[in-house]
């Protein structure tokens, strides 16, 4: 144990606000959108892409609105083309306006919202009429359980592709005679090609291993066994991915009964299978306000919610926006905007997860009504004060509630990136992140540990470290003269009985720092916070250059940041320590390694001390084992797992003779114990031919 008892007086602090941005994982999963097939228009004379609207009957122009308004916000870079698509005859037949169908055209992606299909008269379905004419054969619908979001199921995650231009809804029907009809189920295999392949790609593109078909060929043993039978060939194409397939029926069944069956593989099936599939999986993660989908074509894709126009809640300002919002989300993918994706796909998941503000769609499943009351109350005051009580929440104040919380999630981001980044280009990493987000650059700075630089101070010629503890813009203070360099008058000191404290406490650890550095720097701040304790930071860095020979150069950082508060006669330390390290060799004979990470380390403490000066003494004790401890961890790490990485790759000695050894050591074993076996057996026979004798004489 080094650390001896010095001297001095004591007061509190903590420098706690990093801890307070660990990022609460919500499990955020992706909207995936197209593998091939992929956009590739160019951006518009204002640097953005141009998309078609389509915001459609019912509730389709309010939940266009509010995606709208959240693209606005997050200044996704896309000008919408609003165009109708009131029906217009044409030679004869009820069609879509020109304009719409130009506008998708040129412009190769459309959001659309639901289109009415009057129920056994009237005009064909619009909807399909357009997946025909844009020849977007294939629909993904993925449908995943909200994480937060309580439903009878929380495992659910199926992705569904829907043949999407003939089968049942070939829209080829006629009357035989009066009261016989008959309606043609058209399969063809170019169509079931085109779609099982793209099934195939997707399962690719989103790392699962498994297709399966759905079918009923039991049955319909001519068009679905056309389906089947194509998917089956398309299959030996794709050696990795397994390939099975399914009854509809058994499928439905099995996905009520557990959807994790089917959480790894993705489900191809014909056109009328997948749109009453995909119903009934919205069903299991809380309905069709929540499930989006893409149609995917060669020269245009259309991204569209499942659902349809909702005529009972229409114009009520209650539909559920989030699926047309996620359907957006897959078309950003598409469109390789996945910043802007994740981004909205974040604050979309965390607004739901969060539980207090959801849309009545999503209130009325939840376990416990009166409690979804209790929480759309809770916020209903601080949004809508007009709200009469107990009426479910508004899309808007959905959607303002969702827009409040993106800035936090990119500061979520910031933070997970630069803990991936290596620390040698901290500050170059920082800049640059700093310039994407100015906003957060106070926030970033107090939250990211940067590598420790080395100053002189200019009255006494010593070294000591910069971090952001002794720094105030562009000045430092010395722990030495306890002077600002540059001068900098309203920079913070420590004063007093403290700052008697701090010069012992770098008198202290730069002895410390001798003892295990070997070299290198070190420095340590106070300063006062609360009324029974105090705070600082203890810094050491060494750096080692490598020199000519040895050309492996590394650098070691510490941070130990504590807090103490005293409670009568014993006092309670927090200590908090990073350790940045970095090693590179440039040797010919090794080439390039380069190995650099942080690690950091929390400890809490109850020493008694008999005057304030002993905490030093006590902080040193805690610093010095959690130092040991972390070198350890660290050697552990960095240079035994590499070792084993190594290793596991490559024997040393050839594998032919090392298994020799092996097989020549389990033989000698074998003959050894063999040996011994017989030992034992004639020790017995002569234990009993002596017996034998003993009792005959
Ligand atoms: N792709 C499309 O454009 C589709 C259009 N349709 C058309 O929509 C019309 C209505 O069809 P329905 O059978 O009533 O199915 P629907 O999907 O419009 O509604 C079914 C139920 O789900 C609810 N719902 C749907 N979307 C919601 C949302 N975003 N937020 C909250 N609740 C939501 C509705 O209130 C209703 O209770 C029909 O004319 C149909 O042909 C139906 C499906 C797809
Ligand atoms: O056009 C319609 O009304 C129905 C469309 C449909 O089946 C669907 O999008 O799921």
């Amino acid at each position: 144990m080094f650390f001896p008892r010095i001297i001095s007086k004591a007061k509190p602090f903590s420098r706690s606000k990093r801890f307070l941005n660990l990022r609460q994982s919500l499990g955020l999963r992706s909207y995936a959108s197209a593998v091939a097939d992929s956009f590739n228009a160019p951006k518009n004379a204002n640097g953005r892409y141009t998309v078609t609207l389509i915001p459609g009957d019912g509730i389709g122009p309010e939940i266009s609105e509010s995606v709208k308004r959240i693209y606005e916000a997050a200044k996704v870079p896309i000008e919408w083309e609003t165009v109708s698509v009131t029906p217009v005859m044409r030679k004869g037949r009820i069609s879509i306006p020109d304009e719409a169908l130009n506008s998708v055209k040129k412009n190769t992606i459309a959001l659309k919202g639901p289109l009415a299909t009057p129920i056994g008269k009237g005009h064909v379905s619009l909807n399909l009429t357009l997946r025909r004419i844009f020849h977007l054969f294939a629909n993904v619908r993925p449908c995943k359980s909200i994480v937060g979001f309580k439903t009878p199921y929380d495992d659910v995650n199926t992705v569904l592709i829907r043949e999407n231009t003939e089968g049942e809804y070939s829209g080829i029907e006629h009357t035989v005679v009066d009261g016989v009809v008959q309606s043609i189920k058209l399969i063809t295999r170019d169509a079931s090609e085109q779609c099982a392949r793209y099934a195939f790609r997707y399962a690719q593109d989103i790392g699962r291993n498994r297709v399966t078909a759905i079918h009923k060929a039991n049955i319909m043993k001519l068009s679905d066994g056309l389906f089947l039978e194509v998917a089956h060939e398309v299959s030996k194409d794709y050696p990795d991915i397994k390939f099975d397939d399914v009854l509809l029926d058994r499928a439905c069944l099995h996905i009520v009964q557990d959807p994790a069956l089917y959480s790894d593989t993705v489900m191809v099936m014909p056109n009328l299978y997948g749109d009453i599939l995909s119903d009934m999986c919205a069903g299991l993660i809380g309905g069709l306000g929540l499930t989006p989908s893409a149609n995917i074509g060669k020269d245009a894709s259309i991204f569209e919610a499942v659902h349809g126009t909702a005529p009972d809640i229409a114009g009520k300002d209650l539909a559920n926006p989030t699926a047309l919002l996620l359907s957006s989300i897959m078309m950003l993918r598409h469109m390789r905007l996945n910043t802007y994706a994740d981004d909205i796909e974040a604050a979309v998941l965390k607004t739901i997860a969060d539980g207090k503000h959801l849309t009545r769609d999503l209130a009325n499943t939840i376990a416990s009504y009166n409690q979804s009351i209790a929480n759309i109350q809770d916020f209903t005051p601080e949004i809508e004060p007009d709200s009469p009580q107990n009426s479910p929440i508004s899309y808007q104040a959905f959607f303002r509630k969702l827009l409040a919380l993106k800035m936090g999630d990119q500061l979520d981001c910031a933070l997970d990136l630069m803990r991936r980044l290596s620390p040698q280009n901290m500050e170059e990493n920082l800049t640059k992140l700093i310039d994407i987000v100015p906003d957060l650059q106070e926030d970033i700075l107090n939250a990211v540990d940067q590598p420790l630089k080395v100053k002189q101070c200019k009255k006494t010629g010593r070294d000591y470290l910069v971090a952001e503890y002794n720094r105030d813009g562009d000045s430092t203070r010395s722990p030495w003269s306890n002077e600002y360099d540059p001068p900098y008058p309203e920079g913070f000191v420590t004063t007093g009985k403290l700052r008697k404290l701090e010069i012992t406490a770098n008198e202290a650890f730069n002895i410390y720092r001798e003892m295990y550095y070997d070299g290198g720097y070190s420095s340590a701040y106070l300063w006062e916070e609360g009324n029974d304790g105090f705070a600082g930071v203890v810094l050491f860095k060494k750096v080692d250059e490598g020199g000519d020979k040895r050309k492996t150069k590394g650098a070691w950082d510490s941070i130990h940041v504590f807090s103490l508060e005293e409670k009568g006669r014993k006092a309670h330390y927090k200590l908090t320590s990073t350790v940045m390290l970095y090693t590179i060799t440039t040797k010919p004979e090794l080439g390039d390694l380069n190995l650099s990470g942080n690690m950091t380390r929390q400890v809490a403490v109850e020493y008694t001390f008999e005057d304030p000066q002993a905490h030093i003494a006590n902080i040193g004790r805690i610093i010095e084992d959690m130092e040991l401890k972390m070198r350890n961890l660290l050697q552990e790490v960095y240079f035994n797992k590499t070792k084993d990485i190594v290793n596991d790759l490559r024997s040393v000695d050839s594998l032919i003779e090392a298994n020799k050894q092996a097989e020549t050591r389990r033989e000698l074993v074998e003959k050894i114990l063999e040996a011994n076996r017989q030992a034992a057996k004639d020790e017995n026979r002569k234990g009993l031919a002596e017996k034998i004798l003993n009792i005959s004489s």
